[in-house]
């Protein structure tokens, strides 16, 4: 039924909230906080689709990319960057608030720029009249978008997906390996100097000698800055894959403030090719001491920093490909400082009945955040400081409850590595009190 309702606010997710004559709750994507809308919901249902924009706030614009509202990743391209960030900080204070988390100082938020700033993007493949096009979901459902331009990608991730749905047309190597895959991952370094492929099957390919070599050979003349490629054979969703193909160099060197990290293919690297810069010396520069422990490590980002000015870093990383370059990564720097492949939870678990004792901990779990029992372990593991770096401001709310018990929240940062989405990242500096 359709009705007009003024939109109350933004809520984490990228939809805005607002209240029916019938007292019930809204949730209306691309809005904006206090705009006149008309929506659309059947009796009983919160999620209303957006039908007319009656009156827009000052701040609304026009979104940039034609497949805004039907793609589903981006929500906020119809807001000015300031606005996005805005709601953002708005969402971040609201769900400490309601989560219980006291005392919240202001929050800081740093910025980069909006667009091109993926240095990682996956694209389904599928095909449109005969030819394979790259594309994404439609928004809330699984049907298959091709999509013409992603301007959050890094230019050099569209030019290679281009050149790759070029070649298919007429290079019978290409043609045989997008019918096998479902979709292609592109991740480029900073300076989009080199670029890793890495096609996803979901079963093996009975390939013909050198044929994936000879694909990607065709696409380096096109793309010279591709570098290596694979192919991941498996259930990428259930977690169940192995690299079934490999050519050229089997991972990236990423250059951030002074450090060079390797990535393995298909490894974990924080995908802002710009904001990576801001974020790693927000959360390392200026602490010292005897030791820090870095739980959730990825490839070591924060770690080789930390080892600039801890006497021992411990790094803890539970997925073995990044446990094994954080092992090689962190080897470099000297015997002093240690890689554990292991769950967090396993080794805090371990770590609160042996003596050693971190002056640092930071920890930068994935979404689902680091769950109240590793934070019962922190809080008796009594740190003086932890940094808390979080994806999901749910979680995360729902972790610092435990944490304040002894600390004090001494600062609280929004980092906006995903502009255009809802995502934000959330770096919390804890001081034991
Ligand atoms: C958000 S990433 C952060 C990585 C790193 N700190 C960085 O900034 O590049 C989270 C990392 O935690 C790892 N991970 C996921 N679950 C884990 C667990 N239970 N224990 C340890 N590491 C885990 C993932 O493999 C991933 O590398």
């Amino acid at each position: 039924m359709a009705e007009t309702v003024r939109i109350e606010r933004a809520v984490y997710g990228g939809a805005g909230l607002a209240h029916r004559i019938s007292g019930a709750v809204a949730f209306v994507p691309f809005v904006l906080p206090e705009e006149l809308v008309e929506i659309d919901a059947p009796s009983g249902a919160n999620e209303a689709a957006l039908q007319r924009v009656i009156e827009p706030a000052p701040t609304r614009i026009e979104p940039p990319c034609p497949h805004f509202g039907r793609c589903g990743g981006c929500q906020y391209q119809h807001a000015e960057y300031a606005t996005q960030v805005e709601i953002k900080r708005d969402i971040l204070r609201e769900t400490m608030q309601r989560a219980g988390v006291n005392t919240l100082p202001e929050i800081a938020s740093h910025t980069g720029e909006p667009w091109g700033y993926r240095n990682r993007v996956r694209f389904r493949l599928g095909k449109v009249e005969g030819l394979f096009r790259v594309g994404y979901s439609v928004r809330g459902t699984n049907a298959f978008l091709p999509i013409t331009q992603c301007p959050i990608a890094a230019p050099l991730l569209w030019k290679a997906a281009v050149a790759l749905l070029q070649l298919s047309e007429n290079n019978i190597e290409a043609k045989l390996w997008l019918e096998a895959a479902n979709e292609v991952e592109f991740f480029c370094n900073a300076d989009l100097s080199r670029l890793q492929m890495t096609l996803l099957c979901a079963r093996a390919k009975p390939a013909k000698k050198n044929s994936f070599a000879r694909l990607c050979e065709a696409l380096q003349q096109g793309v010279p800055e591709l570098s290596g490629a694979g192919v991941l054979t498996g259930d990428a969703r259930g977690g169940n894959t192995n690299f079934t193909e490999g050519w050229g160099i089997a991972g990236l060197a990423y250059r951030v403030a002074d450090e060079n990290y390797w990535v393995s293919r298909g490894g974990f690297f924080q995908v802002n090719r710009f904001l990576v810069e801001k974020l790693l010396p927000l959360v390392c520069v200026g602490r010292s001491g005897d030791i820090a422990w870095d739980l959730f490590a990825g490839v070591g980002l924060f770690s080789r920093v930390l080892a600039r000015s801890f006497a021992q870093v411990t790094a803890v990383e539970a997925n073995p490909s990044a446990a094994n370059d954080l092992r090689i990564s962190l080897g470099k720097l000297g015997s002093q400082h240690r890689s554990v492949q292991a769950s967090t939870l396993e080794f805090l678990r371990g770590a609160v009945v042996q003596r050693e004792r971190p002056a640092l901990i930071v920890l930068d779990p994935p979404r689902a955040g680091a769950g109240v029992e590793a934070c019962e372990l922190l809080l008796k593991l009594a740190a003086p400081a932890v940094v808390y770096v979080s994806c999901d401001p749910t979680t995360l709310a729902r972790d610092l409850v435990v944490l304040q018990r002894d600390y004090r929240i001494a600062e609280i940062h929004l980092v906006d590595l995903f502009p255009q989405t809802f995502h934000l990242e959330t770096v919390v500096m804890l001081a034991r009190r």
